[in-house]
């Protein structure tokens, strides 16, 4: 397979309008399920990731590698990485579009190992929408904002309706999201519009 970069996005796309009420570049990013793999804090083997908007359309993500990452002795698991990467972009559709969507395609370049202890500083961006296909790339530097780039992601998120959840998920557990939101009214979700 060619290391040659493919056109991205791989379809004529549009700029991503943020929605009005976009959380604003500096904005910490509340975790958006506790039990979520990638952001909660009621799993200990959790990433436990935080993010922050960035300027331009951007979102910075934090993972820090520990034993519980591992695959390879000493190294994070490639699969984790990825998931780090799911996070991170789904958490930039999820906030400055503040409309559902899920992953329908996720592609990782491993270009650096990332040992346990060592800190990936993610970089997400917005690259075009078409339609309910909405294409974001992410950079992992190792250990600092400006450090190597370890890891590299692109991927399409696929607006849904709110029914997706419902149907193929638990309701309870959405129940427990809208009522985390009913209390925050600014951050209700659009839904449908
Ligand atoms: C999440 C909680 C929400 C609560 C809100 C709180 C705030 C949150 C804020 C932020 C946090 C978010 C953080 C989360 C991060 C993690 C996200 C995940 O890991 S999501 C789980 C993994 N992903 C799945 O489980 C999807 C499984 N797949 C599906 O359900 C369907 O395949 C789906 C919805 C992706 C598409 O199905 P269709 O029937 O609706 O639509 P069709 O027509 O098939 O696709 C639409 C378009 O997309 C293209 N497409 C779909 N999949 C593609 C693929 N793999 N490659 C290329 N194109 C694809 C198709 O070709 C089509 O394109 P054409 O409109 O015709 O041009």
């Amino acid at each position: 397979m060619s290391r040659t970069a493919q056109p991205w996005p791989p379809v004529p796309a549009e700029p991503v309008i943020a929605h009005p009420q976009a959380p604003a570049p500096g904005e910490k990013l509340p975790m958006h399920y506790a039990e979520c793999f990638g952001c909660g804090d009621e799993l200990d083997g959790g990433l436990h990731m935080r993010s922050t908007v960035g300027e331009g359309q951007t979102v910075r993500a934090q993972f820090t590698v520990t034993d519980a990452h591992q695959g390879a002795p000493g190294l994070a698991h490639g699969g984790l990485l990825a998931c780090a990467f799911d996070e991170a972009l789904g958490s930039i559709v999820g906030n400055l579009l503040r409309r559902p969507a899920v992953t329908g395609r996720l592609e990782t370049d491993f270009r650096r190992p990332v040992p346990v202890g060592s800190t990936l500083f993610i970089i997400a961006r917005l690259d075009g929408m078409a339609g309910r296909k909405i294409y974001v790339s992410a950079d992992g530097h190792l250990d600092a904002e400006d450090g190597p780039i370890a890891v590299q992601a692109r991927s399409l998120f696929v607006l849904v309706d709110f029914d997706h959840f419902t149907t193929h998920g638990h309701p309870q557990s959405m129940e427990k999201i809208m009522e985390a939101r009913r209390r925050k009214p600014d951050r209700d979700w659009d839904i449908n519009p």
